[in-house]
């Protein structure tokens, strides 16, 4: 589904590659975490692969292939079909993409009808039927509120939902749930693993939380400075991580009775 080739990604103020040799593989309903600390250059790879590098940033080598068609020589117009309906975006913080002096609702349908040519009655029907499977029962009154009316988690889960609207096969999610208290974290946890269950939805994962990464993930993929310094199955990165560096965020997740949290 994915295969992104041995990637360098440059800045256009910085000479140096940001990214060196990075490359992942992920097959239909996988779910890949990367983690590492910050500026390892793990939103920079999420970004390249949706073609959104800000600063001049560009792929200098390797290839990024989805569904077997190189992303590198996609049109303007490919973009626009392909973003939001097969690749999707969410953020640490969605309730900050929402425009906080106009109502969801009117924001939602919006960009329902930027993707698909649509009536609003049938756009505002669609958006609150998936807000309704993002466990936000109340559709309707969340369409009809503004997003400082909302808690953290439920804008968060708006977020997702205007992500999963159009069932893309790829979701990335750059550190979406750093931003909420360690409750709702674990339920959007959850909530985010469901998404592949309901929608077979691939997603990648980026944060600098190893437990989260360890908990959600099919493969993991540890990046430092740029570098990947551990791939593979969760198991194998768990019980025989071969960087130092890993094996280091791994003894620093809390432990009880012996038993690691991760
Ligand atoms: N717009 C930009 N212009 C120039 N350089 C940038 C830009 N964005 C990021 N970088 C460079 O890329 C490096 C990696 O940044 P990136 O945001 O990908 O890291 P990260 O691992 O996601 O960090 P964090 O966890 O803090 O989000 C940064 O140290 C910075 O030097």
């Amino acid at each position: 589904m994915l295969n992104v080739q041995d990637i360098t990604v440059t800045y256009s103020q910085n000479p140096r590659p940001t990214i060196e040799g990075f490359h992942l593989q992920m097959k239909p309903g996988e779910i890949c975490s990367i983690v590492g600390e910050s500026g390892s250059g793990k939103t920079t790879v999420i970004r390249s692969i949706l073609g959104v590098l800000p600063g001049g940033g560009k792929v200098t080598k390797g290839d990024i292939l989805f569904e077997g068609e190189s992303l590198l020589h996609y049109s303007k117009k490919q973009w626009r079909d392909l973003r939001g309906t097969q690749i999707s975006m969410i953020f640490q913080n969605a309730g900050a993409m929402i425009n906080p002096v106009r109502k969801i609702g009117s924001q939602y349908v919006e960009y329902i009808r930027a993707h698909r040519d649509i009536s609003k009655k049938d756009a505002a029907d669609m958006a609150i039927q998936m807000l309704e499977k993002m466990r936000l029962p109340n559709g309707k009154r969340i369409m009809d509120s503004y997003s400082f009316e909302l808690s953290g988690g439920m804008c968060q889960r708006v977020g997702i939902a205007m992500a999963m609207t159009f069932e893309p096969k790829l979701l990335l999610a750059d550190e979406p749930t750093s931003a909420l208290d360690v409750t709702t974290q674990a339920q959007i946890v959850r909530e985010m693993m469901e998404l592949r269950d309901t929608f077979g939805t691939s997603i990648i994962i980026v944060t600098h939380n190893i437990g989260v990464a360890a908990y959600m993930a099919d493969k993991m993929i540890v990046m430092k400075q740029g570098k990947v310094v551990d791939s593979g199955d969760r198991e194998e990165i768990l019980h025989n991580p071969k960087s130092d560096y890993t094996k280091n965020l791994l003894l620093a997740v809390p432990s009880l009775k012996g038993e690691r949290y991760v």
